[in-house]
């Protein structure tokens, strides 16, 4: 993407549908008068008289446990330095957006309009009594060092200047996995650190803890090599002044092992590069834009161990990997501060975990076959979901252990449980669609591209890499509606009016009309036929002219379902199609079936569509636990249809052992756990998180993930078509852009995992 385009795509973002990235929500109900009474006056009087009492209530009845502040003045902007507190609010909402996302933690961005110390410092402690923890940001140095350590020693709760030591953290845990892969010692290296900042010193500073030593290290401000015989020198670049007599970066590179970069971009070139030792290892960590670029500085040296602080590369330092996390465990336990204990034990935990293997979620979500520690997986990557598992605990105990937690934790698998349920909210399912597809980008057709939503999300999947889209419709109107758009991609354009297509429409035609010349079909109503676009897009398929098709946005489910299920038709060994959708609900991804084919399917049916809608979740990285749903729980109905389902359940029970499914069971004791395993603990699924839901009929599928996905707003993927002989994926009608492009990565999957099946029979 041209730097003007993405310059747009960001402002939009931020701009639409409403300004900015963050917004308040209430957690209590306030239906009713009852209600509003409890919630404000005059039930709010009883908490407040609680607190008054004693103020470590605060934390019982308040949200300050896990309420943190994101304070900046705006003086030092990722590497775009001081803009001002304003200029600093996205960076700011953008922190919040993260301690959501990664933890579950309410972050309120606060920008506040000083430079002067002793009022940003009264100004912090005046508003403190509102949070759980302070996460100073973007705050230039020296000052900073003087605002985190006045507050650290005058507030007791959490205070962490996060470009110094969340920066810190994740760099050392790079930086001892770099050296373990480069073979050298801490002790031993030569270290170039560029830049005397917040971020650089406090890094340094804790490589200094973990072993480097301060007469291999060089530092550099934006006047060059600090030494120790120059004047005015501050406290914090005194401690890494040199001896040596060089002045510049250039000199100070030659023979080095290692390079931090935590100043501005663009700094270093080729020629420092290959003067460095071998294997060296260059942490270029300036933001947006690295000290040196990652695709010059690997195309310059064959040996380097390169990050940056982006997430385009691969080895992302950042501390986008450690704020969310040590604040939860600073906040699980009540912590009084963040000690050296703390953030020594976030490294090691953090470096350990490299090395661990890579759960198969983490690589379809980056697109990777195989991570593993190595010098492209120095660090784990952020949408790793073992962080939260992992991190919190070791904070909680070294805080636990330094005697700073105020509410020590007393059950560990609770708690580690409980971590693991604060991540289960977000969207990872589209995540991990989008990077799959784009793993392996195929063609698909975009049947009605000539609608504006339609090739609005051609333009997104193409741009992002997620499929290469055949644009099927009108050309005239295509061709005007990719104006309009600014889309202005060379993509091919197939209108099945135009005499253009002659020869491919005679070659459909008579394919067609072969395989149902004896159901009825001539070849000249075979020919009309290839005129309607569902028709023609499926012969393209069938055909292999294209690798998949996405159809329905502008007709009705059925009058798209006919052509494609005459022209495509089922897969081999195949008895019935069927659909799922995925619903991203609450409480993690739902996986539900059958949606929009089958109407009454009976016993043998049902446990088909169970069969299926199983694959369809493990294709997609999840282990299906499958609730066969109904009115009844396990017998308590003679009725036919309760009957239905229990036969079901028995089918799936004697073809396949391995299969977490039961039933029939009502819909409340399927997802409620505990309500499960109280009543049913002879069911496979109790003590599990069901994850798959089995419908007895269509109307029951398809009324309940509508009403999910109109009451909840709870987003929803497809219905998926399972069962064709091809990929070909039909939309529901009036399917917003982004359900349009999430069917296409689906539809790029099934083509991916149809390839996969083919070249396994091939090499059998
Ligand atoms: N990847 C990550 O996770 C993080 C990256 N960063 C990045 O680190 C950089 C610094 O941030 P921070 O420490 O908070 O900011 P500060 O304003 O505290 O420090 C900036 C430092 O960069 C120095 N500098 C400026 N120009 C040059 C130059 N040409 N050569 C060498 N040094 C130079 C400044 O020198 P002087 O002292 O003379 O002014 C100053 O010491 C930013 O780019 C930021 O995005 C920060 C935190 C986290
Ligand atoms: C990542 C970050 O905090 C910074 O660049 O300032
Ligand atoms: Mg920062």
């Amino acid at each position: 993407m041209s730097k003007e385009k993405q310059r747009r795509e960001a402002l939009v973002y931020h701009a639409k549908p409403q300004p900015g990235k963050i917004k308040i929500v209430p957690t209590k109900p306030y239906s009713t008068q009852r209600d509003l009474a409890l919630a404000y006056s005059p039930g709010v009087a009883e908490p407040c008289l609680e607190i008054a009492k004693n103020k470590e209530n605060v934390y019982k009845y308040t949200s300050k446990g896990n309420l943190v502040a994101i304070i900046s003045n705006g003086t030092a902007v990722l590497g775009l330095g001081n803009i001002g507190p304003e200029a600093s609010k996205p960076v700011m909402e953008g922190k919040g957006l993260l301690f959501k996302i990664f933890a579950d933690i309410d972050g309120i961005d606060i920008e506040v309009d000083t430079e002067d110390v002793d009022k940003f410092i009264e100004t912090v402690k005046m508003i403190a009594p509102t949070f759980g923890g302070i996460n100073l940001e973007d705050i230039k140095a020296p000052e900073a060092f003087e605002i985190e350590r006045r507050l650290k020693e005058e507030l007791d709760i959490p205070v962490m200047h996060d470009d110094q030591h969340g920066t810190a953290i994740i760099s050392a845990a790079a930086f001892l996995n770099a050296l373990e892969l480069a073979k050298k010692k801490i002790e031993d290296v030569t270290i170039v650190v560029s830049g005397a900042g917040a971020a650089a010193v406090s890094c340094t500073k804790l490589y200094k803890a973990f072993g480097a030593r301060a007469e291999n290290i060089v530092m550099l401000d934006s006047k060059g090599v600090i030494r120790k015989d120059a004047e005015n020198l501050s406290e914090a670049k005194k401690e890494f002044a040199t001896d040596r007599k060089i002045d510049t970066l250039e000199e100070a590179m030659v023979g080095a092992d290692v390079f931090i970069g935590l100043s501005i971009a663009d700094i270093v070139t080729p020629e420092m590069l290959l003067s460095m030792a071998d294997n060296p290892i260059v942490f270029a960590m300036a933001n947006p834009n690295p000290e040196i670029n990652y695709d010059l500085a690997i195309k310059t040296r064959k040996d380097i161990i390169m990050a940056t602080g982006r997430s385009d590369h691969p080895n992302q330092v950042n501390n986008v990997l450690g704020f969310p996390f040590i604040f939860r465990g600073a906040l699980d336990v009540r912590a009084t501060g963040i000690n050296e204990e703390m953030k020594m034990a976030a490294v090691k935990a953090l470096a350990r975990l490299t090395k661990q293997p890579v759960p198969e979620q983490v690589n379809i979500a980056y697109g990777e076959t195989r991570l593993t520690f190595g010098r492209d997986y120095i660090i784990p990557k952020p949408f790793d979901q073992r962080l939260i598992h992992e991190i919190p605990p070791a904070v909680a105990k070294a805080a636990m252990d330094s005697g700073v937690a105020r509410a020590p934790i007393e059950d560990w698998d609770k708690y580690r449980e409980e971590l693991m349920l604060r991540s289960g909210n977000d969207n990872k399912v589209v995540r991990l669609l989008h990077s799959r597809a784009r793993s392996n980008p195929k063609k698909i057709v975009f049947a009605e591209a000539d609608h504006l939503d339609v090739l609005k999300a051609a333009q997104i999947v193409y741009e992002e890499g997620i499929a290469e889209p055949i644009l099927l419709g009108r050309k005239d109107i295509i061709l005007e509606l990719k104006k309009e758009l600014e889309f202005d991609a060379d993509i091919p354009i197939v209108d099945p009016l135009s005499d253009e297509f002659d020869e491919r429409h005679i070659r459909y035609a008579t394919k067609y009309w072969e395989s149902r010349k004896r159901k009825g079909t001539t070849l000249y109503s075979a020919k009309i036929k290839m005129r309607e676009r569902n028709y023609f897009g499926a012969m393209m398929v069938l055909e292999g002219d294209a690798d998949g098709m996405i159809s329905g946005y502008s007709r009705a489910y059925p009058t798209v379902v006919k052509p494609i299920l005459e022209v495509i038709g089922r897969a081999t060994g195949v008895k019935r199609v069927a659909t799922v959708n995925i619903m991203i609900t609450e409480r993690g991804p739902l996986f539900l079936a059958d949606t929009s084919i089958n109407i009454d399917p009976n016993a043998e049916e049902l446990a088909d569509i169970t069969q299926m809608t199983a694959n369809v979740a493990t294709t997609f990285g999840f282990d299906p636990v499958i609730a066969l749903l109904s009115y009844a729980n396990f017998g308590s109905s003679p009725h036919q249809n309760a009957i239905k389902v229990r036969e079901a359940v028995r089918i799936l029970h004697q073809s396949n052992q391995d299969l977490v499914v039961d039933g029939e069971i009502q819909m409340d004791f399927a997802l409620n756990k505990e309500l499960h395993e109280s009543k049913f603990p002879f069911s496979k699924l109790a003590g599990r998180k069901v994850n798959t839901l089995v419908f007895p009929n269509l109307e029951s599928a398809n009324i309940t993930y509508k009403m999910l996905k109109e009451l909840n707003k709870a987003d929803s993927i497809g219905p998926i078509m399972v069962g064709l002989r091809k990929s070909v994926h039909i939309m529901q009608l009036g399917a917003s852009v982004e359900e349009i492009v999430n069917m296409t990565a689906v539809a790029v999957i099934d083509a991916q995992e149809r390839e996969k099946r083919k070249q396994a029979k091939i090499t059998k």
